[in-house]
């Protein structure tokens, strides 16, 4: 880790948002985070609200890097984004991607708590029926053991899969999820890379075809390009949900990565009502320009969370930066 900067300094600059959902997503209606300005530009501390200090800290390394070191040099301009597709009922589907300029791309999640596959497959299927030729990639969040990942994939996969984002939960679970479809429908790693104490270790246990990174849950970007070069495998980058600050992490890594061969999930912010930079860093023709994203002073008082809140935030944020 660079030196940090000192912990009155960035509590000096941070301010506290909470930006309204358009449609639900992983249970969240309102998505909180913090962000300040340090002199290389704006970072976003946000990890979702249930993560304990050790994980959260490394978000902090992240939002930190943004804002006091900048981020490194990127080798291209323009990146692929794709649009995702929160666990909504099929009727819903045309009004999600109606949010997203030219979709080649589509991320749906699958395997939410309490619905049932063929509610999944209706969802999938309604996507594919508006979007024949877009390429269809599900996130299951962990939420299938192996035998109804294998059952639930070679079901889903007449649908046209790019891959399956976690299916199931564990390492071992992955691989054996892997063998059995044996390459008729790629696995890619999420939680297992970035929940992990090891982000390595499902490239060597050979688990996952692919891996997708996050540039806050891994440390920051740095971090994530060591972890995809030690890795050896292609990756997808992917964001957390995150305000415009934040998605400019995930673009910063996009940008940065030697290859770049799937559209990257850094189109999230098209499903939130409110955003705190102005224009907001949304997929234009199925992609994003590079740029760096600064806070719009008048929307970050829009969107101030109310003072008991930005308390919350404020004690989060010293307990996370003593782990640093
Ligand atoms: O990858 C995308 O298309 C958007 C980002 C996304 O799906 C996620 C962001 C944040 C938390 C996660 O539940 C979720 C994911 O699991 O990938
Ligand atoms: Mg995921």
């Amino acid at each position: 880790m660079f030196s940090l900067p000192p912990l009155d300094e960035v509590l000096a600059g941070a301010h506290v948002v909470s930006l309204p959902m358009r449609v639900k997503f992983r249970g969240v209606q309102a998505r909180e985070v913090m962000v300040f300005k340090g002199p290389a530009g704006w970072g976003e501390f946000g990890p979702f609200l249930e993560y304990d200090d050790d994980e959260s800290a490394k978000w902090l390394a992240s939002a930190l890097e943004a804002g006091w070191l900048g981020q490194p040099a990127r080798v291209r301009d323009w990146v692929p984004v794709n649009a995702t597709v929160p666990a909504v009922a099929p009727a819903q589907v045309p009004a999600v991607l109606a949010a997203f300029d030219a979709v080649h791309t589509v991320k749906i999640k699958v395997a939410e708590a309490g619905q049932s596959l063929s509610e999944d497959a209706a969802r999938v299927g309604a996507v594919r029926h508006l979007l024949p030729e877009a390429k269809i990639r599900v996130d299951a969040n962990g939420g299938w053991d192996v035998e109804q990942a294998v059952s639930a994939l070679r079901m889903l996969s007449v649908f046209g899969l790019e891959y399956a984002e976690q299916p199931v939960a564990s390492i071992a679970e992955l691989a054996a999820v892997r063998v059995a479809l044996r390459g008729t429908v790629l696995i890619a790693a999420d939680e297992s890379v970035r929940k992990a104490t090891d982000p390595l270790a499902v490239a060597r246990a050979g688990a996952a075809d692919l891996l997708v990174v996050k540039a806050a849950p891994l440390g920051g970007v740095r971090r994530a390009l060591e972890i995809v070069a030690e890795a050896g495998l292609p990756a997808v980058v992917s964001s957390a949900l995150d305000s415009s600050v934040g998605i400019s992490a995930g673009l910063a890594l996009a940008a940065a990565l030697p290859e770049l061969p799937y559209a990257c999930g850094l189109g999230t912010v098209s499903l939130m009502a409110a955003d705190i930079a102005d224009p907001s860093l949304v997929a234009v023709a199925g992609g994003m320009e590079v740029r760096e994203v600064v806070a719009d002073p008048g929307l970050l008082a829009q969107c101030a969370a109310p003072a008991d809140r930005r308390e919350w935030w404020l004690q989060r944020l010293r307990r996370c930066y003593a782990l640093l």
